[in-house]
């Protein structure tokens, strides 16, 4: 388990320009390496303004042809609707890189091949992940898979105390009764989420230091704050704003 990086900046928009500077880097370092990359994108007012960041004239260039773009959980609703994740991501971003549509792998929505069958659709998902793992694998070995924190520390849609954290035994897990709306989404589980080289939580805003503190907390219980058990096999970095970072010890 790698040692959590805090990196701080000043304001939520000095700390999303530093992740966009960082992706992009991380991204051509994967492509580099091994040719694609593969990135988890995520919801949440973090994930879209990182997104928006990409764009900036000072961040360097990224071959989106190389990309193949993940997410980390999604609303299960229809394809199109405001509160999904790829909806936010599609709106920031993607929609002006005229991408490989194969290269975007968007959680199922409920207008797709399995209707409103969430547990299909969940695993339709891990078997198109399965597609692109390496042999004995479940998932891709994500380059940099990107997390928003809520206010109780849930990560992707593990909340905490919901029995969706328990599975292990998949890479993605139907959650049909989550406790923030709407209540049926689709997450990938703690050994997807795990198996990524770079672990990147992404949070601003002083609502959410007693989340960051507890999650950053010497034994720290999943169970409890969700985010304590996430991590990169190589790297996990919080992304934080000064306020976010507040009450970290
Ligand atoms: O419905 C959800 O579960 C949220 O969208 C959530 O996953 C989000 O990513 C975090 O609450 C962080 O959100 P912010 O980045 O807006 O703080």
């Amino acid at each position: 388990m790698t040692t959590p990086r805090i990196e701080v900046g000043p304001s939520k928009d000095a700390t999303t320009a530093a992740i966009a500077a960082a992706l992009s880097e991380s991204i051509r370092a994967a492509q580099d390496a091994r040719g694609t990359a593969h990135l988890v994108l995520t919801g949440g007012s973090m994930g879209g303004a990182s997104l928006v960041g990409l764009q900036h004239p000072q961040v360097g260039p990224v071959d989106w042809s190389r990309v193949h773009l993940w997410w980390g959980d999604e609303r299960f609703v229809p394809s199109g609707h405001p509160d999904r994740n790829e909806t936010e991501a599609r709106e920031a971003l993607l929609d002006r890189l005229g991408l490989d549509p194969s290269m975007v792998h968007a959680m199922p929505a409920t207008d797709g091949p399995d209707g409103d069958d969430v547990a299909a659709a969940t695993t339709r998902y891990a078997a198109e992940l399965a597609a692109h793992a390496a042999d004995g694998h479940d998932v891709p070995a994500f380059d940099v898979l990107m997390l928003g924190v809520g206010p109780d520390a849930h990560i992707a849609s593990l909340f905490p105390h919901h029995p969706a954290q328990r599975v292990t035994g998949a890479p993605t897990v139907a959650v049909e009764d989550s406790p923030k709306p709407p209540p049926v989404r689709i997450s990938l589980t703690y050994p997807a989420i795990n198996a990524a080289r770079q672990v990147w939580f992404m949070v601003a805003g002083a609502e959410k230091a007693d989340a960051v503190q507890a999650a950053l907390a010497t034994g720290a219980d999943p169970w409890d704050t969700p985010a304590s058990g996430a991590h990169g096999s190589q790297d996990t970095v919080w992304w934080l704003d000064a306020a976010a970072a507040a009450r970290i010890r």
